[in-house]
C-alpha cells in the first residue's frame, strides 16, 4: 500500500525554525530591557539578606543600640531637604550594586565545544601520528588540550579560530600532506565557509581561521590612486598593507585594495583574467577600462560579440570595440605598431639626450575578451589569428606604456597562443567557483584558503609576480545598458564613463554610437563595429582608410585584411 505523504505542516520546517528565532529574539530583546530591573532586584535581595546575617549575628544587647541608630538616620533622611530622594538613590546605588553580575567569566570549552575539538583531534591521529615516536602528540584516546594552543567558538558552537602543534616530522612542505590536513580541518569545523590556513613550518604549528566573506557591495567609483596603479579588487585586511577609502552606499570606509602596478617598472606588465562563464570576467574587464581611461586610451576586442562593452564605444580615450575577426585583426596591427613607433620614437629620444615623446607616455590599454572565440572565428574565414598580433605589444608592451589584459573562460584557456600564455603568467586573476587544483593551474601556487562551491560574482583569487594568492572581489561595474543593471550600479558606471567624442546627433536611439566608415574601416571595407567616429578627423589614414583616436589627434590604423 502506498504511503501518505505526512501533511505538510508536520514537514515544512520552516515556519517552525522562524517561529522559534522570532522567540529567540523577543527574549533577547525582553533580556535587554529589564535588565537593569533585574539587577536592582537580585540586589535588593542581597541586602536584605546580607542585612538578615548581620541581625542574627549581633548579640542581643546590641540589637536595641542598633535599631536605634538605624531610625535615627532613617529620621534624619527623612527631615533633611532632599533627603528621602537622596537615601531613594543611595539604596538604589547600593543595590544595583550589590546586584552586578558576579559569575566569573567561563573559562575552558563547554561540553559541547569539548567533544568538537576531541573529533577534530581524533580525526587528525592517522596524519599527525608516527609509529616510532615514543611520545605521540597525537595518540587515539589522547588529549586535545596537549595538542590545540588557543582556539575560538562563535555563537553557534561553531570553531572559527584554531591554533594547533604537530609533529616537527610531520612533511608540511609538501603541498599534498598540507592539503590532505587542510581538507580534514575544513570537512570537521563546517563546510561552506571559507578557511583560512597559516603554516609556519618553523614552530610547527598551524592557524586555521574563519574567514568573513569579502565586501560585495563596493561599486564602480573613482578609487584614490597614484598614476600606474589599477585597483583589481578588495581583498583581506591582513593580506595587504594599504587601504583605500571606498564609498560603499551612503558612508566611506577603509577597504584593502589588491593594487596591479602597470607601466615601464612594472614587474607585470600584463594581466590575464581566467573565469567560468558569468563569474564575471566581462566586468572585471571594464572596471579596469574604466580607470584605466583617466589616464590613458583604451581598445577593447570582444570576442564574445555580447555588445557588453557598448557603453564604452566612441567616448573620449576609447580607440575602438571591436567584436568581428576583420576589425580585431585591423585594431590589434595598429596596435602592434604604433608599440614599435613607441619604442623607436623613446629610443631615438634617449639617443638625442631628450625625454621621451609625450605621444609615448601617455597609456595605451588592449583589453581582450575571450580571444579565442575570435580566433575560432578568423580560422573559419581563412585569416590571421588575432592572438598573433597581440605578440608585440605583449612582448614589447611594457617598455612602450602599452599594456594588455585578456579575458578568457576556463575552458578554452587552453586555446590561447603560446605569448598570451608566457606573457601574462606574472599577474593573474582567477573568478567563480574554482577548485584548489584549478586556481593552483592559473596561479601557480594555491590559496590559502578553502574556496566555497558558491560565490558571488566576481569573486576569486588573484595573484601579482611571485606574491602569495589573494582573494578577490571585484567592485561590481555591471553594463550599464543591460536591463537586469541596478540602478545606482548603473548610475555609478555612467558617472565614470568619459564624455562622447561623436556629435550627439549623430547617434541614433537604442545604440548609443553610430558607427561610421569614415573611421577605422577594417581593411575588408565592412564596418567595423564599435569603432567610434571622431569630431575632429585629421589626416593619418592607413592603407585601409582606417584611422582611430588618440585622445584628440587621430591615428593611422594600418590593417590588413
Ligand atoms: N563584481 C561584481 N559584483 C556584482 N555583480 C557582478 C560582478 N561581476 C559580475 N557581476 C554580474 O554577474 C553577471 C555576469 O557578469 P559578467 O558578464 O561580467 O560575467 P562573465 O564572466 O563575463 O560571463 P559571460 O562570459 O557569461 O558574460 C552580470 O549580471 C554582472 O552584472
Amino acid at each position: 500500500m502506498a504511503r501518505r505523504p505526512l501533511p505538510r505542516i508536520l514537514t515544512d520546517r520552516a515556519p517552525l525554525l522562524r517561529g522559534r528565532e522570532l522567540a529567540r529574539t523577543a527574549a533577547d530583546g525582553a533580556g535587554d530591557i529589564f535588565h537593569p530591573l533585574v539587577t536592582l532586584s537580585r540586589g535588593l535581595r542581597r541586602l536584605a539578606v546580607a542585612a538578615g546575617r548581620r541581625w542574627r549575628a549581633t548579640p542581643q544587647e546590641r540589637r536595641a543600640p542598633m535599631c536605634f541608630l538605624a531610625g535615627a538616620c532613617v529620621l534624619v533622611m527623612a527631615l533633611a531637604p532632599y533627603g528621602p530622594l537622596l537615601g531613594m538613590l543611595a539604596v538604589m546605588g547600593a543595590s544595583a550594586w550589590a546586584g552586578r553580575d558576579r559569575s566569573p567569566a567561563p573559562t575552558g570549552p563547554g561540553e559541547a565545544e569539548s567533544a568538537r575539538l576531541q573529533a577534530l583531534y581524533e580525526a587528525l591521529v592517522p596524519y599527525f601520528s608516527g609509529d616510532g615516536d615514543p611520545e605521540p602528540l597525537y595518540a587515539h584516546g589522547g588529549d586535545w588540550a596537549e595538542a590545540f594552543d588557543a582556539y575560538e567558538f562563535d555563537d553557534d558552537g561553531r570553531i572559527v579560530r584554531l591554533h594547533l602543534r604537530y609533529p616537527a616530522y610531520f612533511t608540511d612542505g609538501e603541498p599534498a600532506a598540507r592539503a590532505r590536513i587542510e581538507q580534514v580541518l575544513h570537512a570537521k569545523s563546517g563546510r561552506g565557509r571559507e578557511y583560512r590556513f597559516d603554516w609556519d613550518e618553523e614552530a610547527n604549528t598551524l592557524a586555521l581561521t574563519v574567514l568573513d566573506p569579502l565586501p560585495t557591495d563596493i561599486a564602480a567609483q573613482r578609487f584614490v590612486t597614484a598614476p600606474g596603479e589599477t585597483v583589481l579588487g578588495f581583498t583581506d585586511p591582513e593580506s595587504v598593507q594599504r587601504t583605500l577609502p571606498v564609498a560603499v552606499g551612503e558612508t566611506v570606509q577603509d577597504e584593502p585594495p589588491v593594487l596591479w602596478r602597470t607601466g615601464p617598472r612594472s614587474t607585470e606588465p600584463h594581466l590575464l583574467i581566467l573565469g567560468h562563464p558569468g563569474s564575471g570576467t566581462t566586468s572585471l574587464l571594464r572596471s579596469l577600462a574604466l580607470q584605466a581611461l583617466q589616464h590613458g586610451d583604451v581598445l577593447i576586442i570582444d570576442g564574445g560579440g555580447t555588445g557588453e562593452f557598448g557603453a564604452l564605444t566612441g567616448r573620449r580615450g576609447v580607440l575602438g570595440v571591436e567584436s568581428g575577426p576583420s576589425g580585431a585583426l585591423a585594431t590589434l596591427a595598429w596596435a602592434a605598431q604604433e608599440t614599435e613607433r613607441r619604442l623607436l620614437a623613446t629610443s631615438r629620444a634617449r639617443q638625442a639626450g631628450e625625454p621621451a615623446p609625450d605621444d609615448t607616455r601617455r597609456p595605451l590599454w588592449i583589453l581582450a575578451d575571450r580571444p579565442t572565440a575570435l580566433t575560432h572565428l578568423a580560422a573559419a574565414e581563412g585569416r590571421d589569428d588575432p592572438q598573433r598580433l597581440l605578440q608585440v605589444p605583449l612582448r614589447h608592451g611594457r617598455a612602450a606604456q602599452v599594456t594588455v589584459v585578456v579575458a578568457e573562460q576556463f575552458d578554452s584557456a587552453g586555446l590561447l597562443s603560446d605569448p598570451v600564455r608566457v606573457h601574462t603568467t606574472r599577474a593573474r586573476v582567477a573568478l567563480g567557483p574554482a577548485t584548489p587544483d584549478e586556481v593552483r593551474a592559473v596561479l601557480g601556487a594555491e590559496p590559502h584558503t578553502t574556496p566555497t562551491p558558491l560565490v558571488p560574482p566576481g569573486r576569486g583569487y588573484a595573484r601579482l609576480g611571485a606574491a602569495p594568492v589573494l582573494r578577490l572581489q571585484v567592485p561590481a561595474t555591471p553594463d550599464p545598458y543591460d536591463e537586469s543593471t541596478a540602478e545606482a550600479h548603473r548610475r555609478a558606471v555612467l558617472a565614470l564613463l568619459p564624455e562622447h567624442t561623436v556629435p550627439a546627433g549623430e547617434r541614433s536611439a537604442g545604440q548609443p554610437v553610430r558607427m561610421t566608415k569614415a573611421c577605422a574601416g577594417p581593411a575588408n571595407g565592412e564596418e567595423a563595429p564599435g569603432r567610434a567616429a571622431v569630431d575632429d578627423p585629421a589626416p593619418g589614414a592607413g592603407p585601409t582608410g582606417g584611422a582611430v583616436t588618440v585622445h584628440g589627434t587621430v591615428r593611422a590604423a594600418n590593417a590588413e585584411g
